[in-house]
């Protein structure tokens, strides 16, 4: 269902879903016998730790193995306070948890410098730094561990039997997955997803990605130290070995078993990994002897995983979550979703005559400078990409950019909305200089942009994809919009609405809970449009939006930047088609080899035997070169 539809909200489905998750927990808690009460704790204090890594990894795309550390740091906090100082079990819990996000706060902006298999290494590092600190401290009994932990104390009442440790640790679920699942909906939940997708294109949005990773850790963190907690307090007694590789490997096997993608795929992943270590002790024996357990368990687990790898890379939960929207739409009688054909409202695909009827709308007439270049300089090594390019842009200009293959454009532009910083030059926004700043900062001066390649985010649909663009429209941060507030709700619904008219203005409403991946190229590049302009930006950054629009989209498109230019936007486009730019601009800045060739007006440049050489094509006259309809490359 698409997220305009299923809007950040507090619900009575909620209460009634609460009140299933409770009724299930106490229904087990009441029937299993200690040893499966105590077996079913374990999984849920499991569940935790996977539901973190969701959050890190499957959320925010960002591979991190550092669960045995904060699990450790909630372990041991608990029980140095309330073992050694005395502590209420509660309060050493919160303060416990509180460290770990400090210090999860702390090292993340230098520790998600690094990605990949670095960031992997780095963060499975600090497990076994964590390990290898208690392991040969004296004050956390080294190898031997601690013991003398009391039950935690709930106001009075003493939680010492296994059946109220599955009641605790499973209600810390529900309301973990509850939080993560919330979170999804709102501004900072997309910005995660957004993160995952595409970096590049999340800080064109405005998400400031050094500040949302170190967020998300250390809200991982958090969950990891109070599932540390938790289990001190149900097994009294602490030891290094749990909290070492071996636990952070196991929670990335329930993770990868039950599905990265979805707070369910913990909470699936911890119970059945239980569910088949259970199964195989009780089958194994049987067939190969009691020897064969330790060995077949591995091999079983190992082979499982790379068949769920393999078959289902989004896990069990990812096979459900299917499974249940194709049971809905059988009984909805709704076929499975089609390739949606290009559609547009537009009928003439004449563009010069569209040009006319747009100059008889209302003039363009440019304001002030929005934007101004001076000296732009780029070096990649021995290659100059940006040569000595100076460039204004006006309120309510279209300015068209053009060149060849390897002229300089994107580097251009990606100088101008700080994608990639220059060499030499400077980028002022009004009156603001901007040159030395990140994308998101850029994006704050209200500039917004599109990619070549259009740049979507996995698993998102048209309406939350364009949403992130909105991200600067909002302020409801993390906790905010994981409970979720009544502000957080009424942000949700303006953004909800801000998105909606833009996809209405787009035609693009009809696809607003398709996946956007699944678009055709022409449509991505019409809702890469759409998430550029919900953020309500005065400038506006269009790379080659023209790559996969049939004439009619074209047409529409070149209506839609002259509509913009009259309300008083400035727009940059670059384009190779060249019916699409003499139609749409005021002005076009001819780039060569990254120097500036020519500005002018659309005829004056056409009529330039200069760019006719150098970019149009050798001609015999002007006129040849200006009937020239399409150029590609
Ligand atoms: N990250 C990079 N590292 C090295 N060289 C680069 C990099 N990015 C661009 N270049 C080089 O800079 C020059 C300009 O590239 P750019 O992509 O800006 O051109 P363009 O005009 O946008 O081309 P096109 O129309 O094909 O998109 C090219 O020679 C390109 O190979």
């Amino acid at each position: 269902m698409s997220e305009l539809r299923s809007p950040l909200t507090l619900s009575w489905r909620h209460g009634v879903a609460a009140a299933v998750w409770i009724g299930i927990v106490l229904l087990f808690a009441g029937l299993a016998n200690a040893y499966y009460a105590g077996l079913g704790a374990t999984v849920g204090i499991l569940a935790l730790l996977a539901l973190g890594m969701v959050l890190v990894t499957g959320y925010a795309g960002q591979f991190s193995l550092a669960v045995g550390a904060f699990y450790g740091i909630g372990a041991y906090g608990s029980t140095l306070l309330t073992v050694k100082y005395g502590w209420y079990g509660l309060v050493a819990l919160v303060l416990a948890a509180t460290v770990a996000g400090v210090l999860g706060y702390a090292i993340a902006r230098p520790l998600f410098r690094l990605r990949g298999h670095f960031l992997a290494m780095a963060t499975l590092a600090l497990t076994e730094v964590f390990y290898l600190s208690v392991n040969n401290a004296g004050f956390t009994g080294g190898s031997t561990g601690m013991g003398g932990i009391q039950p935690l104390d709930l106001f009075g009442f003493s939680l010492s039997s296994s059946a109220s440790h599955v009641v605790v640790n499973w209600v810390v679920v529900g309301l973990v997955v509850w939080g993560i699942l919330t979170l999804r909906k709102g501004r900072e939940g997309r910005a995660l997803l957004a993160i995952r997708g595409h970096e590049a294109a999340a800080a064109a949005a405005g998400v400031n990605i050094p500040s949302a990773k170190a967020r998300v850790f250390t809200a991982s963190a958090v969950i990891s130290a109070v599932a540390g907690s938790l289990y001190a307090h149900q097994y009294l007694y602490v030891n290094p070995p749990p909290f070492g590789l071996q636990t952070a490997i196991d929670v990335l096997m329930i993770a990868v078993l039950g599905g990265m993608r979805s707070p369910w795929g913990a909470v699936i992943g911890a119970i059945a990994l239980e569910v088949i270590y259970q199964g195989i002790e009780a089958i194994l024996p049987g067939l190969l002897g009691t020897g064969a357990v330790g060995a077949g368990q591995q091999l079983i687990i190992g082979l499982l995983l790379v068949v769920i790898l393999v078959v289902r890379p989004d896990g069990i939960a990812g096979a459900l979550g299917d499974l249940i929207g194709f049971v809905r739409r059988r009984l909805g009688g709704d076929r499975a979703p089609e390739a949606v054909a290009p559609t547009t409202t537009q009928t003439s695909t004449d563009m010069r005559a569209l040009r006319r009827q747009e100059d008889e709308a209302g003039p363009v007439s440019p304001g002030s400078v929005v934007l101004s270049a001076r000296g732009l300089l780029k070096r990649y090594g021995g290659v100059t990409a940006v040569d000595d390019v100076d460039l204004d842009i006006h309120e309510g200009e279209v300015l068209a950019v053009i060149g060849p293959n390897g002229a300089g454009k994107s580097t251009l532009v990606n100088m101008l909305s700080g994608n990639t910083p220059p060499t030499a030059g400077t980028v002022t926004i009004g009156n603001v200089e901007t040159t030395s700043m990140r994308a998101h900062e850029v994006a704050r001066h209200r500039l917004s942009r599109t990619f070549q390649t259009p740049c979507l985010f996995e698993g998102m649909d048209v309406a939350a994809t364009v949403k992130v663009g909105a991200h600067l429209r909002g302020n409801v941060g993390m906790l905010r919009s994981s409970i979720p507030t009544p502000a957080a709700v009424r942000e949700e619904r303006r953004l909800a609405d801000e998105t909606q008219a833009v996809l209405t203005r787009l035609d693009l409403a009809h696809l607003a809970d398709r996946d956007a991946k699944n678009l055709s190229l022409g449509q991505q590049k019409i809702v890469e449009v759409a998430r550029a302009l919900v953020g309500q930006p005065r400038l506006i950054l269009l790379d080659e939006p023209c790559a996969g629009l049939n004439k009619a989209e074209k047409a529409s498109l070149m209506q839609l930047l002259r509509a913009l230019g009259r309300e008083g936007l400035a727009v940059l486009v670059i384009e190779h088609d060249m019916e699409f730019v003499m139609a749409s601009a005021d002005r076009v800045h001819v780039l060569n080899f990254g120097k500036t060739l020519r500005v002018g007006t659309p005829d004056e440049v056409q009529n330039d035997h200069a760019v006719i050489d150098a970019y149009l094509g050798v001609a015999t006259d002007a006129d040849e070169a200006a009937e020239s309809v399409e150029v590609t490359h």
